[in-house]
């Protein structure tokens, strides 16, 4: 997978040649490429941004560079693309979302900031063939696309084969079974007078199993209910439902 990202601000993106994720394009498992939207102004000021029409607070990033990098970062033609762009107003992202991702060749990230980019960047985008996706990664407010595009490309590489190294990490973490995972622990046995529950110490793998699930219903139906609703009918089975 070739991940690029364009940005007033490409060191925002330093953390994507960190630790794991750095690794992996070490090893050549996915690319990363981030521009400087800058690249693309012609004026002394390398102006991004112009005052809103209809009025309104803060500025709107202009149509032009914006027009003018996707031209170059993301040509219309055979090789498909993902044109991603982080926004409040956008549908959700969700594990869902990255595992769809994952199986991309290419996925360009647009970052905005101040108000967001001037709407005909996008229609122009869908009229030249290309996927758009406007999407919001949270129900809060940030100050630019920056952020949100870490959170993404973090969910979406981890899923790459051979970046995590255990696969099974990918396959069974949160909402892989549409449920929050339950509590962890390690070494000690007993810290500052607190046990690990017996049943992790012991060696049954069904009961050990059973009492992960439980814990994972229990916390689900605890911080959010909404999961639970959205289990398919035959998800839980009488032992769940028990809980
Ligand atoms: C576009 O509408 C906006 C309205 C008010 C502020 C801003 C600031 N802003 C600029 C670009 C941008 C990109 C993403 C996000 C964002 C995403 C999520 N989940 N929260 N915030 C916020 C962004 C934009």
């Amino acid at each position: 997978m070739r991940i690029d990202v364009v940005t007033i601000f490409p060191a925002y993106l330093d953390p994507l040649r960190e630790a794991l994720l750095g690794r992996a394009v070490e090893r050549g498992l996915l690319e990363i490429a981030v521009h400087d939207l800058r690249r693309w102004t012609h004026d002394v000021h390398q102006a991004v941004d112009d005052a809103p029409y209809g009025g309104g607070p803060g500025m709107v990033m202009r149509p032009q560079v914006w027009g003018e990098a996707l031209d170059e970062v993301l040509p219309a033609g055979p090789q498909p693309a993902r044109l991603v762009v982080p926004t409040p107003a956008g549908r959700p992202f969700t594990q869902t979302t990255a595992r769809a991702w994952a199986d991309e060749q290419r996925l360009v990230f647009a970052c905005g900031r101040y108000e967001g980019i001037d709407e005909r960047v996008l229609l122009d985008a869908r009229a030249r063939g290309i996927e758009v996706d406007e999407v919001s990664i949270g129900d809060y407010v940030l100050v630019g696309g920056e952020v949100a595009v870490l959170v993404m490309v973090e969910a979406v590489a981890r899923l790459l084969p051979g970046v995590l190294g255990n696969p099974r990490s990918a396959a069974e973490d949160s909402f892989s079974d549409g449920l929050l995972e339950g509590p962890s622990y390690t070494r000690p046995e007993t810290w500052r007078e607190l046990a690990v529950p017996d049943v992790l110490r012991g060696g049954n793998h069904a009961a050990i199993a059973r009492w992960r699930r439980d814990r994972a219903l229990e916390r689900t139906r605890d911080r959010r209910p909404d999961l639970l609703d959205a289990l398919p009918p035959d998800a839980l089975d009488a032992a769940d439902r028990a809980v």
